[in-house]
């Protein structure tokens, strides 16, 4: 692909919606091509280096850190309540010790919040199995069903709701960070400039959240017609801007996972600013989670 065209993925969910009003439905950006995708899929591509910049699952990060680096001012966060990353359950959570718990194949996030929340702070060990992305609940005792799938009628009447950034918060005290802006390193020194409009579109876009919300809203609401929720509110409680508190959180994240073998262990993240240089945070594991002092690494070859 030439230094002209880029190809983007979009997690094809409401909760990514606001990232792309502007470049959809007000100023498309010239050579630059939207890819909407499941996370999981997304993840894959980026792997693949099908897709230049995109939305991954956080979870994602540790394998693909010498082919990425990460927008720093991008996330799909929350502070506890979520609203579209659940576990519907015909029995309390208590009781699944055993059980088929199924997970979406559309997460890699939630899956590993969820087992850490199940086998570390429940003490359970269910038999995991993985689901398509909306689930029927037939032959499985609970279900992880994130975003939009989440957010739809779910077909059937389920006792137990469990919301998992409401649990994750009552457990670990800390916000969730499902999502982070993935760029392949390859692009940074092909597509530098496409890239900064990329960026550019992204802040404006949720600038209009500040100022046109209701535009947004409408037409998420339009794109998403099937969604059985309260989007204002729902836009309320997820958090887009990437702030220190939330890679703190992600630190902690990353640390709790590869404590229980569940990623591989990550010591840093890499962002990109807008020189188009990576600035490597080092990631404590106490409160604070990120080192304050960014180390510079100039791209090979710029
Ligand atoms: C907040 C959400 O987080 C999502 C959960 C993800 C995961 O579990 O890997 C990835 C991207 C996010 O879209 C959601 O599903 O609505």
């Amino acid at each position: 692909m030439t230094g002209r065209q880029m190809t983007i993925g979009c997690i094809d969910y409401l909760n990514c919606y606001p990232f792309y009003h502007h470049m959809l439905a007000q100023k498309p950006l010239k050579g630059v091509h939207v890819k909407p995708g499941l996370p999981e899929d997304l993840n894959r591509l980026v792997k693949q280096g099908v897709i230049d910049l995109s939305p991954i699952s956080a979870a994602a990060y540790p394998p693909l850190r010498k082919q990425i680096v990460l927008l720093p001012w991008f996330c799909l966060s929350s502070v506890g309540y979520v609203g579209s990353v659940i576990l519907a359950s015909k029995v309390p959570i208590e009781q699944l010790h055993g059980k088929r718990v199924g997970i979406s194949r559309a997460s890699k996030t939630s899956e590993i919040l969820l087992k850490i929340l199940l086998e570390k702070h429940y003490g359970l060990l269910p038999q995991y199995c993985r689901t398509p992305p909306r689930p029927a609940l037939d032959d499985t005792e609970a279900a992880l069903i994130i975003g939009n799938d989440a957010m739809v009628n779910l077909g059937r009447p389920v006792s137990y709701i469990y919301d998992i950034g409401d649990l994750w918060l009552q457990k670990t005290g800390r916000p969730v960070v499902f999502a982070v802006f993935a760029v392949q390193k390859k692009a940074v020194e092909k597509q530098g400039r496409m890239i900064l409009e990329v960026i550019d579109s992204f802040s404006k876009s949720l600038g209009l959240m500040a100022d046109e919300k209701q535009t947004v809203i409408k037409a998420a609401s339009e794109k998403y017609p099937d969604i059985d929720y309260d989007i204002s509110a729902y836009y309320d409680l997820l958090q887009f801007d990437f702030n220190p508190e939330l890679k703190a959180a992600l630190g902690y994240y990353f640390h709790a996972a590869a404590d229980h073998g569940l990623i591989e262990p990550v010591g840093a993240l890499g962002f990109l600013d807008r020189n188009l240089e990576i600035n490597e945070y080092r990631l404590g594991h106490d409160k604070e989670g990120t080192d304050d002092k960014p180390r510079t690494v100039r791209i090979p070859g710029r």
